[in-house]
This record gives C-alpha cells, structure tokens and sequence, in this order.
C-alpha cells in the first residue's frame, strides 16, 4: 500500500502521523510511504531521516494525496484539505465529527473511509488511541491552569499548592478517566487540593484507592457541581461518552458564580466542550479569554504544543492498527478486528458510527449494508 504523511496544517500543531522508526516498520512489510516536506520538523525528525529508512520526500502536497491510498495524520482534516481527499482513499487520524458537521460533510462527499483514533474501542471499552494524548492533555491542564492563574494572565494571583501559612489551591476536576487522572496525578504532586466528580462508581472507587486518601471523588450530578465549581479556583473539563458531543455539565449561571480570576480549562472542547460559557475554540497563539471574570482556555490540539513527547506517544499506540490496515486493506482489518471497526467513522459516504450520526441529527447506516 502506499501511505501519505501530510504536514499539519492546524495552528502550531507541530505533531507528525509518522516516525522514520514507524515508516521503518511499514517500509518492511512491503510499503510505500511518502512524506510531505518538513512534516516531521516540528517533532524534531528530519526529512533526511526519513529518506534514510526508504521514505520518498514530497513536496507537492496535492500530489502526495492523489498519490496515497491511505494518508496518516493526527488532527481532522481542515477546509484546505478537504478538496485533496480522493474517493475510497482512508483516512486514519483524530475526526471528532460529533460536535463537526461541515467536516463531516465534507468527508462524505469526498467518500473517504475514515478511522478516527478517539472511537477505536477495546471490548473493556477503553480507548487505547486516545489515551496517550489524554495523558498529555490531563499533564498539561494543570501546568497551564497554574499558569493562567498568576495574576498578570488574568488569574486569582494564587500557587496551587501554596506555602506554609496560606491555603492550597481548589482544584476540580469534572471527569475521572484518562484526562482527569493525569490532572489529579499533577495537582496532587504540587500540593493542590483536588475533587473528582464522575458518574462511574467504579471508576471513582479505584481513583479513591490509588490517590490514598488525597483526593476527594463525587458522584457528578447537579447539586455537587455546582457546589465544586463555585468553590472551584481552577476547573478542569475533562467528560467524555465515546464519539457523541461533550455533555455541557457547568451552566452559565455556575460560571457566573466562580470567583473573579478563577480558571478553566475545558480539555474535552474537541468533542464540543463541556461548558457552556466556552464559546469558541481557542489556538495555542491566543489559548486564553476571559467571560464573567473567570479566564477560559479551550485549545483542542493541547498536546500539539509538546509534539515531540506526543508524536512519539501517538505513534506507539497507532502503529499496530495503521500496520493492521496497511497489510490487509480497510475491509478485512476491520472485519477481523472489533476495537479498530469502532474505530471506522464514515464510509464511502455513509456515517457508520452511531454515536456520531446521533450527536449531528445526520442518518447512521450499517457498514455491513454498505461494505464494499
Ligand atoms: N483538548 C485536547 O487537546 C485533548 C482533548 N482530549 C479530550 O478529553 C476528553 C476526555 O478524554 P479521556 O479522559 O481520555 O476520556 P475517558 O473516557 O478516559 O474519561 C472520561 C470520563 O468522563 C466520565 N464521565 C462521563 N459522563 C460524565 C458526567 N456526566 N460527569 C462526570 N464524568 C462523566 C466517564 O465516566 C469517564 O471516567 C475527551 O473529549 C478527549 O477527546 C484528549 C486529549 C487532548
Ligand atoms: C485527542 C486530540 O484531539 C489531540 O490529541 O489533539
């Protein structure tokens, strides 16, 4: 098969779909990769490198698409790539299409079978593709909650952990899986004091039991967010339900009672947010605004900023699968593979995955009716 590595072209996302080790193993099974000039720089891997394993350098991008049968990426494609796609071609990267219905769209008429890394499901349900970048989006939430709340960002003036004398930061964390419990990990670590809200028992059951008693768990409902998120001094978004949109938990009204300076960072935006007072998607240029005192960051590409430990994070859980589809085709690797069938969002036109077609009001259809 010959697969495609684009640039990214989202603002500084500075990720790369492939490492000259990950085309080393494509190249090995008998493939072809072709790679778009510089795609690798902002990862700290050169186009020479690349070359060394067997990789052939493009610099027309539009070629490079017409050329692939299957392109690599890590973000959903932008309006400028929307035209390069070819019909049948897969497309194996992050989609979020719940809460994006003009890319959806334009994947469906383009008629592209697309895998989205964040719906690739174990029988567990765990998302293995996800998970590393949630663990660097949870790491990051609060360096850059700890950031913003120094009072020359906008924020309270306050260390999250304090000093002897003064009191510790009140950290929120709505939302216990693989983002929450990398925030909790960091806000333990810097001697904030951290309350986990979730819906799952278990899930905060087992959070009670590694965190030893540091962290508080409560059951996510009504009454305890508003009560966490009013107490709150940093809040951190971090709810998912597989491929739907982001349920907006926090109303308006609770954000109007959080104290002037408090922050949030809504981790969970890629899937729409859970926020309602976050009404726009921030870039890593301009990451921060401020609505009803309370400073607001909703960058969906967080991990773009640290591309190097991302990239290779990233690879290391996608590598099995892209293999998995490069050597047997779309078809018979989904067909074979459970976890990477929940992974196929749109087909040849039709959206396959129900939670998406749900979230956009948009027709589901079988892939079984549809298969090619
Ligand atoms: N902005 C960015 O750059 C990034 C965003 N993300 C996003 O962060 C979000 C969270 O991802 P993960 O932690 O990996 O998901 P996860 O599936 O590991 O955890 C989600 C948690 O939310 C809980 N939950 C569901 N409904 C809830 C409710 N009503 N109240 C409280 N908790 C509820 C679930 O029980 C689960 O424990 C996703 O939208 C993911 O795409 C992940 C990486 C980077
Ligand atoms: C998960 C995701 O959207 C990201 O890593 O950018």
């Amino acid at each position: 098969m010959i697969i495609g590595v684009p640039k990214e072209i989202k603002n500084n996302e500075n990720r790369v779909g492939m490492t000259p080790g990950g085309a080393k193993a494509y190249i090995r099974r008998g493939h072809k990769v072709i790679v778009e000039t510089h795609a690798g720089e902002g990862s700290g891997f050169r186009d020479e490198e690349y070359e060394a394993v067997g990789c052939e350098i493009y610099s027309d991008v539009k070629q490079l698409f017409a050329d692939a049968e299957m392109i690599i990426k890590v973000k959903e494609p932008l309006p400028p790539e929307y035209e390069l796609f070819k019909e049948g071609q897969i497309l194996y990267t992050y989609l979020h299409l719940a809460p994006a219905a003009e890319l959806t769209k334009a994947l469906l008429k383009a008629k592209i079978k697309g895998i989205a890394f964040e719906t690739v499901q174990l029988d567990n349900g765990a998302l293995p593709l996800l998970a590393p970048m949630s663990e660097v989006a949870g790491r990051m939430s609060v360096q850059i909650g700890a950031t913003l709340l120094q009072k020359l960002n906008g924020g309270l003036g306050i260390l999250l952990g304090g000093v002897p004398g003064t009191a510790p930061a009140e950290v929120v964390i709505i939302g216990g899986g693989n983002v929450g419990t990398n925030a909790a990990k960091m806000a333990v670590g810097l001697g904030a004091r951290v309350t986990i809200l979730d819906t799952n028992a278990a899930r905060m059951a087992y959070l009670d039991d590694v965190f030893n008693g540091r962290v508080t768990t409560l059951a996510s409902n009504e009454h305890n967010l508003e009560e966490a998120v009013e107490k709150a001094d940093l809040l951190i978004g971090a709810v998912l339900i597989p491929g739907k949109a982001a349920p907006k938990l926090v109303s308006e009204d609770m954000v109007k009672k959080m104290k002037d300076g408090a922050v949030i960072v809504d981790v969970a935006i890629d899937q729409g947010g859970s926020i309602a007072t976050i009404d726009r998607v921030t870039t890593h240029d301009n990451p921060s605004y401020i609505k009803y005192g309370v400073v607001h960051y909703s960058v969906a590409n967080m991990p773009g900023a640290v591309p190097r430990t991302s990239t290779i994070a990233l690879e290391a859980a996608t590598l099995p699968y892209g293999l998995m589809l490069a050597d047997k085709g779309l078809e018979q690797a989904v067909e074979e593979n459970k976890a990477l069938m929940k992974g196929l969002n749109v087909y040849l036109g039709n959206i396959v995955y129900q939670g998406v077609a749900d979230s956009l009001g948009m027709p589901y259809v079988d892939y079984a009716s549809v298969k090619k």
